[in-house]
């Protein structure tokens, strides 16, 4: 497998285009005026270098050190590039740095140093000390890499690890005891074949007998052939790890009857026909990169028993040290470890392996274009998205350093510490945690109309686990439980209700005979009631009338009106409400905001705005929020006169009068109700105050139904929605095509409504 010239030619223009390179600096505080320079620099920054000559701790109070990870490589090593230089190595070594960037919210050095003298490199790389939290080796070459690290550990106080030993070592052992429990081997009882002697293969060679391998099960390979007995030039890393067989055995041999391959040498080495010959489901891990020992179709064309692994994203199963460096880093960073250990490095692997049997976050199966992700030979390892990794394994591994007893600033409280966390990738969902805490206790009946779907029954898997409602599943049992077993979905003995089973026949007789009733005077005959109650959303809300049920989430395959209908004719509104409408909530970067109508009416009167606030104002407080509303329009306070803002101006003045101590405002400019500042100076009695809005109210459907399409489009903003406001009980409809993550989220809004009512 070679890379194609297109590959070559966008790889080139990647790193050419705009600004050469990957990575830029860019400050933390503002810059704006000249008293902010004052500030940044001389005469102000003279106060915290005082500050640090006095304490050199307070250098993590006053400097970016704490969260500064130098990636520090000679390129000796580069991929399986081999000895290419300092300077060929700093692609990587930015690559480095934008992954720390983005997986773990770690700002990056990386710097390459034109010296192969392992004391000279030491020398240099001590001598950074007092610039970073940590130091991550990169792509140095064996055997000096292992003389580098042990020596830089014994002199430094600050975390270090070369990623090509240690971090390739943990996610390899997270796969291989995972891929193990597939096949039912035990790995004690596993022949390995390792082709590469070097800094990844020896290091995953001494955790793997950590974790029970037995050294006289391994066969490794170098450039010379077999790490044997009667080799002369064994290094002092290789000499414990050599085998009994003869030097001149060759891979092709060693392969015969072996359960796992692992390459960490070059690309290509690995024959089909060598694969072919291996034990009954062979493990292969080809990591060389970028062209792994082997490619991924032609080992799997020789074996349809073959669990595979490169170290590649373009393949299943990329087993890649990106799964480990930014999340240890991350960990040992944050309680300011003074190493990363043993004891930290298993933890790692252990919590790495664990995660991969959970159920797969929709927003994975997104990224790579998959329906249904789960545990098994094409899944044995998380993929590197998975926005878990950072809570996960940053969790463990700071764990882990407090009990060893490294952490110089140990985690005082996991749940803000693991909030803190969240918050690092923007994954912040403070009110969601909040509604799904409350659904969890005290869980409520809710019927899933549409239950045989995949994305419903994926949703109903995460609601058992999280355990925030009783689910009640409308369909045919064969369907449903067809589509869990071809997804792996196991729901237990969860209700699955057949409404139309002739065994039903005298609820369905009770329903229709109850919906004439309600219609009657609107049009139904008696066999038209009968037919609407054998449609699933008729018989989910007669379900909900009838008090068989709490809840109902429907709508996913329906159209929005047609979804919505059943909840209008048999629920109907809340006494003294004349209107239902729909709310959207948006987890923007700077906090919660609630939408209002954005689903039902098209151009509300003053007193359906009025009640649309209300209704509004009403639910966001079940978020456990305060609403501080801003009615908008194109106009400020009066500074135009045409429909809409007058509608706005006069909906503002009978809410404030109503509801004095409301925080309400209006009518004004979307901007306005953010900025703070053009508010106070230009609006003083603008009673938001100091607040920006939490809750926006529009003056129709078009312009609050183009805002958050806007938003959740152009911004790329999670949405929730539309939440039903003004019903007698809570039935929500899901928007078509809803991911799993939203129909979790709509269930525990709808329990938590269920709960009020
Ligand atoms: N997927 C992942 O996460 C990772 C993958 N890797 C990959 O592993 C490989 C090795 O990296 P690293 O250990 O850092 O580098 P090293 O230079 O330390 O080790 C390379 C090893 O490969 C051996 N080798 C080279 N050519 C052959 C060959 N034809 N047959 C058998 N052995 C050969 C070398 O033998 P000799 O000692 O005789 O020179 C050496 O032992 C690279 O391809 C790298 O991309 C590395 C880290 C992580
Ligand atoms: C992934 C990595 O570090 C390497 O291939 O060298
Ligand atoms: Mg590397």
């Amino acid at each position: 497998m070679s890379i194609s010239s297109i590959l070559r030619q966008d790889a080139l223009e990647y790193h050419a285009g705009g600004k050469p390179g990957k990575i830029e600096v860019k400050p933390t505080k503002s810059t704006a005026t000249q008293r902010d320079l004052s500030l940044a620099y001389s005469p102000g920054v003279a106060e915290p270098c005082l500050e640090i000559a006095e304490n050199v701790e307070k250098v993590y109070d006053y400097t970016a050190k704490g969260n500064l990870v130098g990636v520090i490589s000679n390129g000796t090593a580069v991929l399986g590039l081999g000895n290419i230089g300092p300077e060929a190595s700093k692609p990587v070594m930015e690559g480095k740095g934008v992954l720390f960037k983005v997986f773990s919210d770690i700002d990056v050095f990386d710097i390459e140093l034109a010296v192969t003298d392992p004391d000279d490199f030491v020398d240099t790389v001590a001598r950074l000390e007092p610039t970073f939290g940590g130091i991550n080796l990169e792509d140095i070459k064996s055997p000096e890499c292992f003389e580098i690290e042990e020596k830089l550990k014994a002199r430094l106080k600050i975390p270090i690890m070369h990623d090509d030993q240690h971090g390739t070592a943990i996610i390899s052992s997270a796969a291989l005891l995972n891929a193990l429990e597939i096949v039912d081997k035990k790995i004690e009882e596993t022949r390995f074949v390792i082709s590469g002697a070097g800094a990844a293969a020896i290091s995953c060679v001494k955790l793997y007998l950590k974790l029970g391998a037995r050294i006289e099960n391994f066969y490794i390979f170098d450039k010379d052939g077999l790490v044997s007995e009667d080799r002369p030039d064994l290094n002092r890393y290789l000499a414990p790890l050599a085998g009994k067989a003869g030097r001149n055995t060759s891979l092709a041999e060693a392969m015969k009857g072996a359960d796992v391959f692992l390459g960490l040498s070059v690309g290509g080495i690995l024959k089909p026909e060598m694969v072919a010959t291996m034990a009954a489901n062979p493990i292969v891990f080809a990591m060389a990169n970028p062209t792994p020992e082997i490619g991924y179709e032609d080992a799997k064309a020789v074996r349809d028993d073959l669990i595979m692994a490169t170290g590649r994203s373009d393949f299943p199963n990329q087993v890649n040290n990106v799964l480990g460096f930014p999340f240890i880093f991350r960990g040992a960073l944050d309680v300011r470890a003074s190493e990363i250990n043993d004891e930290m490095k298993l933890a790692a692997a252990k919590a790495l392996a664990c995660l991969a049997k959970k159920p797969v976050p929709d927003i994975v199966n997104l990224a790579y274009n998959e329906k249904s992700l789960s545990f098994g030979p094409e899944y044995i390892i998380p993929k590197p998205v998975d926005p878990r990794l950072i809570t996960t394994i940053s969790m463990a591994v700071a764990k882990a350093a407090m009990e060893s007893g490294v952490a110089t600033k140990p985690i005082k409280n996991w749940d803000v510490y693991e909030n803190q966390l969240a918050k690092r990738l923007g994954l912040d969902n403070q009110v969601m945690k909040f509604i799904l805490k409350r659904a969890k206790s005290n869980p409520k009946r809710i019927v899933f109309a549409e239950a045989e779907n995949l994305k419903v029954l994926k949703a109903v898997r995460e609601v058992l686990d999280a355990g925030i409602a009783k689910p009640i599943l409308l369909g045919r049992k064969a369907n449903i439980d067809a589509i869990c077993e071809e997804h792996h979905i196991d729901l237990g003995d969860i209700e699955i209700f057949d409404f139309k089973h002739p065994d039903n026949a005298a609820l369905l007789a009770e329903f229709a005979e109850l919906f004439y009733e309600k219609r009657k005077r609107r049009g139904f005959t008696k066999w038209e009631a009968e037919k609407q109650v054998r449609k699933s959303n008729y018989f989910a809300a007669m379900m909900l009338e009838t008090n068989r049920a709490d809840g109902v989430i429907s709508g996913l395959t329906k159209n929005y009106p047609d979804a919505i209908r059943p909840a209008l004719q048999i629920i109907g509104k809340k006494p003294g409400v004349t209107k239902v409408a729909g709310m959207y909530l948006l987890l923007s970067k700077q906090g919660p905001l609630f939408f209002s109508d954005t689903t039902i009416n098209f151009s509300p009167s003053v007193a359906d705005i009025v009640e649309i606030t209300e209704l509004t104002s009403e639910a966001v407080e079940r978020f456990n929020l305060k609403p501080k509303m801003a009615m908008l329009s194109y106009s400020n306070f009066g500074s135009a006169d045409g429909d809409d803002a007058l509608k706005m101006r006069a909906a503002t003045a009978i809410l404030k009068e109503k509801h004095p101590d409301w925080v309400i405002e209006g009518e004004m400019q979307a901007h306005l109700a953010f900025d703070k500042e053009l508010r106070q100076q230009n609006y003083p009695f603008a009673t938001l105050g100091n607040d920006t809005a939490n809750t926006l109210i529009f003056p129709n459907l078009s312009s609050a139904n183009i805002a958050y399409n806007l938003l959740k489009e152009a911004a790329d903003i999670e949405y929730i929605g539309p939440i039903l406001l003004g019903l007698r009980k809570p039935v929500h409809v899901l928007q078509l095509g809803a991911s799993v993550r939203e129909i979790v989220n709509m269930v525990a809004i709808a329990v938590v409504e269920a709960q009020t009512v």
